[in-house]
This record gives C-alpha cells, sequence and structure tokens, in this order.
C-alpha cells in the first residue's frame, strides 16, 4: 500500500490499512530514535573535545542554527522540537537504561 492507493472501504479494510501504516509509522520512530542515540553520542563528543581543551559544554551560536533549520521546515513546533533534542543532546536529561 503507498499513500497513493490509500484504500476505501469496509471497517475491517479501514482497520487493515491504518494497521499497516501504523506498522510503518513503527519502523520510522525505531529509526528516529537510533539517530537520535547517534546524535546525542556525537553532540557529547563534541563538548567533551571542547571541555577538555578548557572550553564550554554549550555553544548557543550554533545550538541558534539549529533551531533555525528546525523552524525552517516545521515553523513553531519546529524549534521546539530542536530546543528538545538539545536538550537531550547536552546530556541534562536522564536517559534511562
Ligand atoms: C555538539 C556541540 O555542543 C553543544 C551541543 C550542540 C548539539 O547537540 O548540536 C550544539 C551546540 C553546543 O551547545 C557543538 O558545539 O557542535
Amino acid at each position: 500500500m503507498t499513500l497513493q492507493t490509500l484504500p476505501t472501504g469496509d471497517k475491517a479494510t479501514t482497520e487493515a490499512a491504518i494497521a499497516e501504516l501504523r506498522s510503518s509509522i513503527d519502523v520510522l520512530d525505531a529509526e528516529i530514535l537510533g539517530l537520535l542515540e547517534r546524535r546525542r553520542e556525537l553532540s557529547e563528543a563534541v563538548q567533551e573535545v571542547r571541555i577538555a581543551a578548557g572550553g564550554r559544554r554549550t555553544e548557543f551560536s550554533r545550538e541558534n542554527v539549529i533551531i533555525k533549520r528546525y523552524a525552517d521546515r516545521f515553523g513553531r513546533p519546529g524549534s521546539a522540537i530542536a530546543m528538545k533534542i538539545l536538550e537531550i543532546c547536552r546530556g541534562t536529561v536522564k536517559v534511562s537504561g
């Protein structure tokens, strides 16, 4: 099933279509979470290199570039997402597991 061939029909057909689309969403969410984890590792590496050289953990000019990148794509929610991603990557959020 593609987005161009969305079915219309009885309840069972609708429910099957939703289940299939949701499983595609679940796959994407797993990929997004994996990418976010990788991003956090890279971000922490940058922060550690900077701190080891006597610098600060955060660099707001760079964060503003990233926030703008997301805002340009998704507007206000985009900038909110970017700020939460940066919060996760700054290591100020306790990550379980
Ligand atoms: C990773 C860096 O350090 C911090 C984390 C950032 C990020 O996660 O993108 C951006 C700026 C810094 O506050 C960096 O400076 O690039």
